[in-house]
């Protein structure tokens, strides 16, 4: 177990506060331990895949009755939006029945939920910026798997906040900036898709909303939107990490049809933030400035 302060002492059944993270090990699980670290949140107990399963029922039982938690944030998911296709059972599994499996848990015990969700939920037909209201309708299996997460967790469990982020980056795990990155390195030219439209999210950025929500014990339950400021497309979010950095690589705009992939991604995500804006009274960075930060950190 990974801890960022040591968890407050085991009292058996007695509410102690702690704040405990599912797939701790991924890229935003590491954000958050980050940022809690930084901002001396505590007790937050990290908890990846190899000592919390989301599907191990009797194992979750254990750790809900030893840690007694006031917030469970579920960071475990099935991510790999190309392989789901052709994987649907596991990713069904992990991102439906894990959320589930958390929520029963949270019901037990009195705990509120916090769920990480996806732009991906919707089928991006619509060229404005998308509500919690705008109806949700994915075209791959990933972004089905997470819809019925979603709604798995909000049939079961009144106190939940989900969070729907999108295009999610950072200094940790695998991701778009990473492998930008090491392909402008190793490479003279790359094609980059310039006609899926959404907006990036630092996970740092996303992680201190987070621990902003748990520690001002907001009880405005529900679903809201979160990713950075602004719009852009793939190919712009990767010049942009060129230019920053400094790659000298020859960026060349694509059609998404020339670049054949197993899932369907949106063509249209990008999320409207108002709602989480006034509820939490919360000025969120624009994605060109919070990507110089993550970028600052990996040269
Ligand atoms: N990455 C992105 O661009 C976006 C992500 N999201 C959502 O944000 C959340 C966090 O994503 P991110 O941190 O980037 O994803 P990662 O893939 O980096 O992390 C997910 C973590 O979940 C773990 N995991 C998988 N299966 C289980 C399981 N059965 N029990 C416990 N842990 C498990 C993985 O472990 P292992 O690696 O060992 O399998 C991994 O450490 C997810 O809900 C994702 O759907 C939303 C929008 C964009
Ligand atoms: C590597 C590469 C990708 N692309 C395109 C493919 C794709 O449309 C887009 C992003 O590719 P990636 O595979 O990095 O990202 P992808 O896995 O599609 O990212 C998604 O992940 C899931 C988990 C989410 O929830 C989404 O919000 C979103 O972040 O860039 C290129 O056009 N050229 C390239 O050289």
């Amino acid at each position: 177990m990974g801890t960022c302060c040591r968890p407050a002492l085991r009292q058996k059944n007695t509410k102690m506060n702690n704040i405990l993270i599912f797939g701790a090990s991924g890229q935003l699980g590491q954000c958050i331990q980050n940022v809690a670290s930084l901002k001396g949140i505590s007790p937050v107990v990290f908890l990846p895949e190899e000592e919390a399963d989301i599907l191990n029922v009797d194992g979750l039982a254990r750790l809900f009755d030893q840690y007694q938690p006031a917030y469970v944030v579920n960071c475990a998911a099935y991510t790999a939006v190309d392989r789901a296709e052709d994987d649907a059972a596991v990713a069904e599994k992990v991102n439906r029945m894990g959320a589930e499996n958390l929520a029963v848990e949270c019901v037990k015990h009195d705990a509120v939920l916090i769920h990480i969700s996806t732009d991906f939920v919707f089928k991006g037909d619509v060229a404005r910026p998308l509500t919690e209201d705008d109806e949700a309708k994915p075209i791959s299996v990933y972004g089905k798997t997470k819809l019925d997460g979603e709604l798995a967790v909000a049939k079961v469990l009144r106190e939940h906040f989900i969070i729907r982020t999108g295009w999610l980056y950072s200094e940790y795990a695998n991701n778009f900036v990473k492998t930008m990155l090491k392909l402008g390195g190793e490479r003279d030219e790359l094609k980059i898709i310039a006609d899926q439209v959404g907006t990036p999210t630092y996970a740092i950025d996303l992680a201190d909303f987070i621990l902003m929500i748990i520690s001002t014990g907001s009880k405005a339950y529900g679903t809201y939107h979160y990713s950075n400021e602004g719009v852009t497309s793939w190919f712009d979010f990767a010049r942009a990490v060129f230019d920053i950095s400094d790659t000298k690589v020859k960026a060349i705009p694509i059609r998404t049809d020339e670049y054949p992939t197993k899932a369907v991604r949106p063509a249209y995500s990008v999320m409207d933030k108002s709602k989480a804006k006034q509820t939490f009274n919360i000025e969120i960075p624009y994605w060109r400035d919070s990507l110089i930060k993550c970028i600052s950190k990996l040269q």
